[in-house]
């Protein structure tokens, strides 16, 4: 049974405070934390809204706080606190922790996502469009939602939180949250208008209107069913040493049909030898800083470096290039195939890390490309024996799916399309370093190719 919603927005003196020495043990903990590796020193409550008050059996707090850390600026995050008297077994995951002062003394809160009743909140809310305080409920008229679809938490990790509805929807909640227009919304929105159907289609989603500055807070779209993502399938082809170039085909042709929407819906410009220089300056700093940051790079640094010059050099001869929306953040993981065998792209969010203007910047498409190369390139060389020729085969069926589609081959650009992947190689042996030692040799390995020879 949905439960009703009938929240208001909330100035419960204390609140925060009460919940504050809880969140600052457990906020670093969560994979979507961005500021990790620096303590959080204390919370300032931006927005509290009641979906449940507390004094029933199931209380639910929307809350948007920002949290403090030395040397850094604040971060807003999105969070949903269940409270309860005492949590049943299937929710022990979710403890936050048991509140000790003020109005929630002697309660247990928890993270609400993980219960079924809380989220079930949500989808009622989205369903009946709800208003709550800055919150913004709102649907597209032309969708239904249909009441009472059993929800359950994702549990994979990931850098926001997403909930599915009786496999019929997924809400993703975002979870460090930034005034503005989201592209995570934004472009699936733009897609759908123009009848893409390479991404689903946004049926409902949450704003928050706050101190007249908007917060795009979560998107819920249709769920696609049994599907796979690229990079799972892609591995498990790679494991039975099947050829995957006719999915890297129908991939490259999804990436164009996405693209080609993309630059119907939305504003392209030509970038210059002005804006090629900032493009360029941009990659050669990365490098440095990713130099400082992994000193194994010093070696290779010049001849990645002479990626980056060639496309300089180009643009000072006068070379103009076509920047548009594009995906921002593509890889293999972003690619879901239906088991009817159509590709989906998700998540438009872009570099999470990076601002939200920057992620909004028209760019050539042959980034997202570079990204899609790369992932080739990563399944082969994560494999043992590493599969150099599984991933030329994909990469240049990948290449000719493009072109099918858009009429431009991106290995006819190879000077931009190398600048491109070598600053992704770069930033994945950062993140790896970062996150994941343990795949360093992946990216590593490419660094030593890019910095010596051609990629195609
Ligand atoms: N429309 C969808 N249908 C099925 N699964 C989806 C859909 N959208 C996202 N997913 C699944 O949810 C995961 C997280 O989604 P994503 O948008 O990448 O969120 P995050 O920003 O948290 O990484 C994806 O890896 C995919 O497995
Ligand atoms: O979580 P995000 O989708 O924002 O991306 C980050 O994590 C990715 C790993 O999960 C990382 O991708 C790299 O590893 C993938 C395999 O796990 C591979 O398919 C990608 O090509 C490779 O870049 C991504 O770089 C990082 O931003």
């Amino acid at each position: 049974m949905s439960e009703a919603v009938i929240g208001t927005a909330t100035t419960s003196p204390g609140l925060l405070a009460s919940l504050d020495p809880l969140l600052r043990e457990w906020l670093p903990r969560q994979r979507w934390f961005a500021g990790k590796g620096r303590p959080v020193t204390g919370f300032t409550l931006v927005a509290a809204t009641e979906l449940l008050p507390a004094d029933r059996r199931l209380g639910l707090y929307h809350l948007l706080v920002q949290a403090h850390q030395p040397a850094a600026p604040w971060d807003c995050y999105q969070l949903l606190i269940g409270v309860r008297e005492a949590l049943p077994p299937h929710l022990a995951p979710a403890l936050i922790g048991h509140v000790e002062e003020g109005p929630l003394a002697g309660r247990t809160v928890y993270e609400a996502l993980h219960d079924p009743r809380a989220a079930e909140v949500l989808l009622e809310a989205l369903r009946s469009q709800a208003r709550i305080g800055g919150l913004r409920f709102e649907r597209d008229p032309g969708q239904d939602i249909r009441p009472g679809l059993v929800p359950r938490v994702m549990t994979a990790e990931q850098s926001n939180t997403s909930v599915v509805y009786g496999d019929t929807f997924i809400l993703k909640l975002l979870r460090r949250v930034v005034p503005g227009v989201n592209p995570d919304l934004e472009l699936p929105l733009a897609l759908a208008r123009e009848g893409c159907p390479r991404v689903p289609a946004p049926t409902a989603w949450l704003n928050a209107e706050l101190d007249g500055e908007s917060y795009v807070l979560g998107v819920l779209q249709p769920f696609v069913q049994g599907a796979t993502d690229g990079w799972e399938l892609a591995l498990r082809e790679l494991a039975k040493g099947e050829d995957f170039s006719a999915e890297a085909r129908a991939l490259g042709r999804a990436t164009a049909e996405v693209h080609t929407a993309l630059a119907h819906a939305l504003p392209s410009v030509t970038l210059g030898a002005a804006q090629l220089r900032l493009l360029v300056d941009g990659m050669v700093e990365r490098l440095d800083a990713a130099v400082q940051a992994v000193p194994a790079l010093t070696p290779y640094a010049p001849g990645l470096r002479s990626a980056f010059s060639a496309l300089a050099d180009l643009a000072a001869e006068g070379r103009t290039w076509t920047a548009q929306r594009i995906h921002g953040d593509l890889h293999l993981g972003q690619c879901l195939r239906s088991p009817a065998g159509q590709w989906s792209l998700i998540d438009f969010e872009g570099e999470p890390s990076k601002p939200l203007a920057e992620r909004r910047m028209p760019q050539p498409p042959a980034r997202d490309v570079a990204g899609m190369l790369r992932s080739f390139d990563y399944a082969a060389f994560s494999a043992d024996p590493p599969a150099p020729g599984w991933a030329h085969a994909c990469r240049a069926a990948y290449c000719s799916g493009y072109a099918e589609v858009s009429g431009s081959d991106p290995r006819t650009d190879p000077v931009l399309l190398r600048a491109y992947e070598t600053d992704k190689a770069i930033y994945e042996v950062v993140y790896e370093a970062r996150h994941r030692p343990d795949w360093l040799p992946v990216p590593m390995a490419a660094i030593e190719r890019y910095a010596t020879s051609d990629l195609f």
